[in-house]
C-alpha cells in the first residue's frame, strides 16, 4: 500500500485515535504520526508505548507540518481545539475528526477552518466501552462502516486520499449529508446507549432490595446493557448534548411503542406481543441475510 500521507496528526490519544494509529501502523499508510493530549499522564503512556512517532505537548506544535489532521476529543471539546489549532494548520492540509455526532462537529470546527485547508467530518461506526491510549487495537475498524460528511464543494482529490486511509485500515466509507446521519446514529446507537445506560440504573436501584441476585443471575441481554453502560461518560454526555434533537424524537417513539408493550401486558394482550415480537425477529433474520451483522457468528443462519 502506498503511503498516502507524510505527517498524520491526532489531537486526542484516546481509543479511537489510539487504534488509527495502529492501524496506519500495520497498512504503512503514512510516514510519520504525531500526537497529543490534554493531559501530561496520556501523553507520558502514549511516549511510553510508542503510540506515534512523536508526542507534542501542545495541539499547536503536534498540526504543524501535518497533511492529516485526525481530531479524537469528545464532541464538545472540538470547538476549542479547533480554534487552537487553526493558525497553525499547513496549506493544502486536510483535517478531519471521528466524532459521534456530525452537524455539532460540523458547525463548532467549520468556522474555524481557514480557507487553504480542507474540513472533511468523519464518524468510525466502531468501538468499545474502553477509553485512553492504552485501549487501541489495529483491528477496531476492519470490517465497519466509516461514514464521511464532506460539506459542499469538498475538494474530490481530498474526499478520495481521506476515503482511501479508511479503507486502508479496513473500514467501507459511505457519503452522508450531517442531519442524516445524526438521525440515523440516534436509532443505531445514540438512543441503544441511553437504554443501557437506564436499564443498569434501574437494576443497580433494584440491587438495594434484592441484595446481590441482580448482579449474580445477570443473563447475557444484561450484561450487554452492562458493557455499553460502561461507556465513557464525557463522550456520551456530549453525544446527548449536541444530538438533541434527533434523540428526543427517536425517544419520543420509543416511549410510545414501549407504553403501548406496558399496557398490552397489563390486559394480557398475548397477541399484541406475539405479533411486536415476530415483526422484531424478521428485522434481525432481516439483517443477517443480507449479510450485514459483521460481528455475527459463521453460524448465524442454522443458530437464528
Ligand atoms: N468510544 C467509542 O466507541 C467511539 C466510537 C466512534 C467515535 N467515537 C468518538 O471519538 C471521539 C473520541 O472518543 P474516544 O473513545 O477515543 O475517547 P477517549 O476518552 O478514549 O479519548 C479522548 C481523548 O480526548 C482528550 N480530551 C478529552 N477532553 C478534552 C478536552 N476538553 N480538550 C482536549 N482534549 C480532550 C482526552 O485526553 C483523550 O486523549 C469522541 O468524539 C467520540 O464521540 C467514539
Ligand atoms: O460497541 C460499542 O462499544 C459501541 O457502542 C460502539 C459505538 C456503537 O454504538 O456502535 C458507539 C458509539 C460510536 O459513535 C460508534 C460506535
Amino acid at each position: 500500500m502506498t503511503q498516502l500521507y507524510q505527517r498524520v496528526a491526532f489531537v486526542g490519544l484516546g481509543l479511537i485515535a489510539s487504534s488509527m494509529a495502529l492501524a496506519m501502523r500495520r497498512g504503512g499508510l503514512v510516514a510519520e504520526t504525531t500526537g497529543t493530549a490534554r493531559s501530561a499522564e496520556t501523553r507520558a503512556i502514549a511516549t511510553e508505548i510508542a503510540l506515534v512517532d512523536r508526542v507534542t505537548d501542545t495541539a499547536a506544535q503536534a498540526v504543524q507540518g501535518a497533511d492529516l489532521v485526525v481530531l479524537c476529543v469528545p464532541v464538545g471539546a472540538m470547538a476549542a481545539v479547533a480554534a487552537e489549532i487553526a493558525p497553525h494548520l499547513a496549506r493544502g492540509a486536510t483535517v478531519t475528526d471521528v466524532g459521534s455526532v456530525k452537524q455539532a462537529v460540523n458547525d463548532a470546527v467549520g468556522p474555524h477552518m481557514p480557507d487553504h485547508v480542507h474540513f472533511i467530518p468523519g464518524h468510525p461506526l466502531a468501538g468499545t466501552e474502553h477509553s485512553g491510549p492504552r485501549a487501541g487495537f489495529a483491528e477496531l475498524f476492519d470490517n465497519r462502516w466509516t461514514i464521511l460528511t464532506p460539506p459542499d464543494g469538498t475538494d474530490a482529490d481530498a474526499l478520495d486520499r481521506l476515503t482511501r486511509v479508511w479503507q486502508g485500515i479496513g473500514a467501507q466509507v459511505d457519503v452522508m449529508d450531517p442531519a442524516h446521519h445524526d438521525l440515523v446514529l440516534a436509532v443505531t446507537s445514540h438512543t441503544p446507549h441511553l437504554i443501557a445506560y437506564t436499564m443498569v440504573g434501574v437494576a443497580d436501584d433494584l440491587r438495594r432490595v434484592t441484595d446481590s441476585e441482580v448482579i449474580k443471575y445477570s443473563a447475557a441481554g444484561f450484561r450487554d446493557f452492562t458493557r455499553i453502560a460502561a461507556s465513557d461518560p464525557t463522550m456520551w454526555r456530549d453525544v446527548f448534548l449536541t444530538n438533541k434533537d434527533a434523540t428526543l424524537e427517536i425517544l419520543g417513539r420509543f416511549t410510545e411503542e414501549l407504553f403501548a408493550l406496558q399496557r398490552a401486558i397489563r390486559r394480557g394482550d398475548g397477541d399484541h406481543l406475539h405479533a411486536y415480537f415476530t415483526r422484531t425477529r424478521a428485522i434481525r433474520r432481516g439483517i443477517i441475510d443480507a449479510g450485514q451483522d459483521t460481528d455475527a457468528p459463521d453460524f448465524g443462519r442454522s443458530n437464528r
